[in-house]
């Protein structure tokens, strides 16, 4: 069965890496927004246009350009997936709970990461990113000649990774996506993890908390 899963959780807390493992290692495709809304604006595209202001002042963009985005990825995919910053507002939700119900699929997992405020600081200042491929995790994973460990491309640190766009950002967070918390809850389908213990712990967490929804016939 194919499991269908949303990440949640503030900036770095691990939903790229998190995300990109789980996928990896269950079959599924995997889509981050906001690594999709940095290529456009690299690209130069129309998309690219109207996303850059937006994530330099560390905001959302509307509702009504992220939807559609994400109703196209959906129709493409064959299989489950993971989604890493979608939905990120309430309207979001709405729209792929429409969305599936519509394609008679299912939802089979809300992924909270839990990280307190001063350690997403910490890894803000220490997150890189490679333009080529989108990988993006910490300085100490680059490979010796500091290139990517996925492609080699020359990587850096995000133009958004900055003290005051993370807190813009956070503040976001906390106003549009934190009441998704309380919904996916109420659904049954929250499924809290502490993300502070390493990436391989809560990875390793994730991954057998995931399968084992499966085992037990909670997918559909
Ligand atoms: N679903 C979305 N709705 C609105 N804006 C989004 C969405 N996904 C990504 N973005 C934009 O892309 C930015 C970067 O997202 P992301 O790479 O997930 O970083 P982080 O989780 O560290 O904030 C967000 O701050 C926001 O401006």
């Amino acid at each position: 069965m194919s499991k269908r899963v949303v990440l949640l959780g503030p900036p770095a807390s691990g939903k790229g890496t998190q995300g990109r493992r789980l996928a990896e290692e269950l079959g599924l495709a995997y889509l981050s927004t906001g690594a999709l809304l940095r290529s456009a604006v690299e690209e130069g595209s129309e998309l690219g246009k109207q996303a850059e202001p937006i994530l330099a002042r560390g905001e959302y963009l509307p509702d009504s350009l992220m939807c559609p985005i994400m109703g196209e990825w959906l129709t493409k995919q064959t299989g489950g997936w993971v989604l890493d910053g979608f939905p990120r507002s309430v309207p979001q939700a709405d729209f792929l709970a429409d969305w599936l119900s519509k394609h008679g699929q299912k939802l089979t997992a809300a992924v909270m990461l839990e990280v307190p405020v001063d350690e997403l600081l910490v890894r803000i200042g220490n997150r890189i990113e490679c333009p080529e491929c989108r990988w993006s995790g910490r300085r100490q994973e680059l490979n010796r000649a500091d290139r990517c460990p996925e492609c080699g491309g020359v990587t850096g640190p995000r133009a958004d990774d900055t003290p005051l766009n993370f807190r813009s950002r956070l503040a976001e967070y906390e106003e549009h996506t934190l009441p998704l918390v309380a919904r996916y809850e109420s659904e049954s389908l929250l499924h809290r993890f502490d993300a502070t213990t390493g990436a391989d712990d809560v990875g390793g967490r994730l991954v057998e908390c995931i399968r084992s929804l499966e085992a037990h016939g909670q997918t559909a």
